[in-house]
C-alpha cells in the first residue's frame, strides 16, 4: 500500500547576516545551508495498518508526511502510495488519500459545515448514495448533528476537529494521514475521535498514518510505530516490544571531583550500569553516567547512593531518548 525507500529531503536555507550590511550582501551573494530534514527513510505499510509516526519536534515527521501526500517532492528516494508516485500524480493521488493537518482546515471557513461537505463531495466525485451513507455514519459516531448547520469559524477546536476528520474520510480514501488529530482536545472529544478512526479502519480497511505526541492515541490505535530522530528511522516495529525494550531505562550523569577512584556504590551494584563514553567525548572528562531501570530504582536512590561515597560537582538526569520519552508519556500520561 505504501512503499518508501531511501527517502531523503533536504531544505536549502538562505543564510543572511544580521542588519543592513547583511541585507545588502544577500542581494549580491547568497549563502545557503542545507538542512537534512529526512534522511534515507525506508518502510512499507500494508493495507489496513494503522502506524504511529513518532519523533520529537523537528524530527522530520511532517516533512515525511508531506512527501507521502504529494505536497513536497523528495530530494532523492522513492515513494509509492496506492501504486502512485504522489508528487508526480497529485490529482490522482489526492483522490485516494485523506488528511488532517493540525491547524489547517480543508473546510470552508464561512459556510455551514454541511455545505463544505457537499463541495468536497463534488470535488471528489463521491456518488450521492455513498455520501449520504458516510455522512449518516460520521454524524452518529462523531456526534456532528448539531454542528452541520454552523459555519466553521464559529466552531470550537474540538468541534472543528471532529468536522475535519469527517471531511478527511468523506470520499472513503484508502489512506489517511493524521497529523496531531487530538491536540488540545478534552478527553471526551479525544475518545470520540479515536473511536471514529478505529471504526473507519475496521469498516473500510483504511490505512492510517498518525503523527501525534499523545501516547494515548498511539496506544489505542497503533500496533506498530515508526520513530524518527533527526530525519532517520530509529525504530520500526511493534509498540509492545518497544515498551519492554526501552521503557524503563533512565540515566543520571555525574560530574565528579575525581573520577579515578570511582566505583559503583555497593547498594547499587548489579542494578546500575556504567554507560560507555559516547563518540567524541573526552576520555579525560570526569563524568560518569549510570543507567538503571526505573522498575528497580528511582533517580533519587541512585543520586543518594553516589553522593554518599563520592564528591560530586554536578549532576543531570539525562534527557531521555525518544524511545524513553515514548514510554515516559505512557506511564505519566500527557
Ligand atoms: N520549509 C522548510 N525550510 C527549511 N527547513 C525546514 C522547512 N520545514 C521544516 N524544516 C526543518 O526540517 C526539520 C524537520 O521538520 P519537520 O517539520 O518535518 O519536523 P516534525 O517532526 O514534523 O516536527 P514537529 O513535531 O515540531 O511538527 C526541522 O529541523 C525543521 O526546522
Amino acid at each position: 500500500m505504501i512503499e518508501v525507500s531511501g527517502l531523503t529531503k533536504e531544505y536549502k536555507i538562505a543564510l543572511r547576516k544580521p542588519g543592513l550590511t547583511g541585507a545588502i550582501q544577500a542581494l549580491f551573494k547568497r549563502e545557503h545551508q542545507i538542512k537534512q530534514a529526512v534522511q534515507d527513510v525506508s518502510f512499507s505499510i500494508r493495507k489496513g495498518e494503522m502506524v504511529g509516526y513518532l519523533g520529537a519536534n523537528g524530527a522530520g515527521k511532517s516533512t515525511t508526511i508531506k512527501m507521502l501526500s504529494g505536497i513536497l517532492t523528495p530530494t532523492s528516494g522513492k515513494v509509492e502510495v496506492n501504486g502512485i508516485v504522489p508528487y508526480q500524480n497529485r490529482e490522482q493521488n489526492a483522490k485516494g488519500i485523506g488528511a488532517v493537518f493540525g491547524q489547517r482546515t480543508q473546510l470552508f471557513w464561512d459556510i455551514p459545515v454541511r455545505e463544505s461537505y457537499d463541495l468536497l463531495r463534488h470535488i471528489y466525485e463521491v456518488p450521492e448514495d455513498d455520501y449520504r451513507e458516510s455522512l449518516a455514519l460520521f454524524t452518529e459516531v462523531l456526534d456532528l448533528g448539531p454542528l452541520l448547520s454552523i459555519p466553521v469559524r464559529q466552531l470550537s477546536l474540538g468541534q472543528k476537529m471532529r468536522c475535519e476528520l469527517a471531511a478527511a474520510f468523506l470520499h472513503r480514501p484508502a489512506v489517511v494521514y493524521l497529523d496531531e488529530p487530538t491536540i488540545g482536545l478534552d478527553v471526551a472529544v479525544k475518545q470520540k475521535i479515536r473511536t471514529f478512526i478505529k471504526e473507519m479502519n475496521k469498516r473500510e480497511e483504511t490505512t492510517v498514518i498518525l503523527t501525534t505526541h499523545d501516547m494515548g492515541d498511539i496506544e489505542e490505535l497503533c500496533k506498530r510505530i515508526i520513530i524518527i530522530d533527526e530525519g532517520k528511522v530509529l525504530y520500526d516495529g511493534d509498540l509492545q516490544q518497544i515498551k519492554e525494550r526501552f521503557g524503563q531505562k533512565r540515566v543520571v550523569h555525574f560530574e565528579l571531583e575525581n573520577k579515578a577512584g570511582f566505583a559503583v556504590p555497593a547498594s547499587l551494584r548489579d542494578r546500575v550500569e556504567i554507560v560507555p563514553k559516547a563518540d567524541g567525548e573526552a576520555e579525560a572528562s570526569n563524568t560518569v553516567s549510570l543507567s538503571f531501570s526505573s522498575r528497580d530504582l528511582s533517580a533519587a536512590d541512585v543520586i543518594q547512593a553516589v553522593l554518599s561515597v563520592h564528591s560530586v560537582r554536578d549532576l543531570t538526569i539525562a534527557d531521555p531518548k525518544i524511545e524513553t520519552i515514548v514510554k515516559e508519556i505512557y506511564e505519566r500520561g500527557v
